[in-house]
């Protein structure tokens, strides 16, 4: 079997040798799947995880757009339509100066598995540019949205693609996209997820990535009769995700004890309750502010310049900034101090070196494509929303939020309990994500 996924992973780097992210991805995926398909006679011949792993369609263009000063910039687009067997392409837009086509690959790739996951009918992709919204005015930003939208409406539609938000794209971004995309095309339409309420959006979506990382872990610990009530939990990130989930672990009684940037994390011994929360929502989400200004406000709480969060020991531990936050030495870390599970709200935060640890410890492990699933699902309750043009009540959003991430967390077990009774679920995740798009691309023939 090794000489098999060895063979694979030598043709997958051939092709893409200088793209390290969307290796690393194939890999995990390659180690787990090859396997399943050696033993399903089906699948087997078919060459079906090679043509997963081409997308498409692969498109960058030129973003040129002028700066508050009369300066033109010119930034890189991108939209990577990886696999439409199961539905429209869908998946979020990143602005961040690290995106190319190697982190888009990557993020797209792992959003087939993760879309099919979720039971509804959306297909995989993603996009962005290396345009950096840090530091921008709304104005600059406005104007990067609208020439970004001038040529990527060519190739998305509510039926075609349905892109939405990711780090750097936020309900101030797509409130611009939608705008350049309605005016250009003449369309009020499902063409983005994420909207404004009163423009299309969904209630509970904002919310959905951080609630359902969080449901995903409380299935996992329901599994060995453990809650949140009374545990102590690390989350890195304050963006959207991170924001969300602190919010849900407060509301099941957990204490939240961390909040991270780019600049560093913070520690607040005393826990980061409702208010303290709120007033970082108010700082990330509207002064667009630096984590590291939390101490002045609370004084009793520690900043750690340049630091990840994963030294403060906890119970359970929530990556949710950006891929490859959490590395082999941090899990050994997590593992020393105790903690018990770990759900990715990020996508690939922790590296294969961390996977293996937490595998070796036999703790609970969710990775991204099962447990930040939620906001994927919740956007593709928008797109039925918009279909039918009605507006479902914040419960009954929620409510159909968490019967897919404890569908998810069946499928998981289905999929990934061992002999010894231990879930992998990195290869459950892979493989019930695999089973339905690899059954779709059998039905539609070689194209
Ligand atoms: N927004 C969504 O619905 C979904 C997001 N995700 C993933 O969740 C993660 C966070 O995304 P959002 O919260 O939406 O983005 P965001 O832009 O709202 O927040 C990103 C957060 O990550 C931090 N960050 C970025 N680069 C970092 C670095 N190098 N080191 C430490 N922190 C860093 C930022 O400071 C910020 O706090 C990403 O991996 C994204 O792909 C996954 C599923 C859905
Ligand atoms: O809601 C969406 O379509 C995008 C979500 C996303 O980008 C992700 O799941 O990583």
């Amino acid at each position: 079997m090794e000489a098999k996924i060895k063979a694979f992973m030598d043709e997958v780097k051939a092709r893409n040798g200088h793209e390290p992210e969307f290796i690393q991805a194939v890999q995990e995926v390659a180690e787990t799947v090859i396997p399943y398909i050696a033993q399903h006679e089906i699948y087997n011949g078919k060459n079906i995880l090679l043509r997963m792993v081409e997308p498409e369609r692969l498109i960058s263009f030129r973003v040129a757009w002028v700066d508050d000063d009369g300066e033109i910039h010119v930034n890189r687009g991108y939209r990577i339509q990886m696999n439409s067997a199961i539905g429209p392409y869908k998946g979020g837009l990143r602005f961040h100066p690290t995106v190319n086509a190697s982190v888009l690959k990557f993020l797209a790739f792992e959003q087939v598995f993760k879309n099919s996951l979720t039971t509804l009918p959306m297909g995989g992709g993603k996009g962005g540019s290396d345009f950096d919204p840090k530091g921008k005015s709304d104005d600059e930003v406005m104007r990067f949205c609208h020439a970004f939208m001038t040529e990527l409406c060519r190739h998305i539609g509510p039926n075609t693609d349905v892109p939405a938000g990711d780090i750097g794209v936020g309900a101030r971004e797509i409130g611009f996209l939608f705008g350049a995309y309605k005016k250009i095309r003449n369309e009020f339409t499902g063409v983005l997820t994420g909207k404004g309420l009163s423009w299309g959006g969904s209630l509970i979506r904002p919310e959905a990535t951080g609630y359902g990382t969080v449901y995903f872990a409380d299935s996992m610990l329901k599994t060995r009769d453990e809650s949140f009530e009374g545990k102590n939990v690390v989350i890195s990130g304050s963006g959207n995700v991170a924001q969300y989930a602190a919010e849900k672990v407060l509301h099941l009684g957990g204490k939240v004890l961390t909040l991270s940037d780019s600049g560093g994390y913070i520690y607040d011994k005393e826990g980061i309750d409702e208010e303290k929360l709120a007033w970082v929502m108010d700082l990330k989400n509207n002064k667009r502010g630096r984590i590291s200004e939390y101490v002045d406000q609370y004084p009793n709480a520690e900043y750690h310049k340049g630091k990840a969060p994963w030294e403060v020991p906890c119970d359970i531990a929530l990556p949710c900034a950006t891929q490859n936050e959490l590395n082999g030495d941090h899990a050994k870390t997590l593992l020393k101090n105790g903690c018990m599970c770990v759900s990715e709200g990020a996508n690939m935060p922790s590296t294969p070196e961390a996977i293996h640890a937490f595998h070796e410890a036999r703790i609970l492990f969710a990775p991204g494509k099962a447990s930040n699933a939620g906001g994927v699902a919740t956007s593709g309750l928008e797109m039925s929303q918009n279909s039918l043009r009605i507006s479902w009540t914040r419960s009954e959003v929620d409510d159909r939020l968490k019967g897919i991430m404890n569908d998810i967390h069946n499928s998981c077990i289905e999929y990934g309990k061992e002999d010894n009774g231990y879930c992998n679920y990195v290869k459950g995740a892979n493989i019930a994500g695999f089973v339905k798009v690899a059954d779709a691309m059998l039905a539609q023939g070689v194209i």
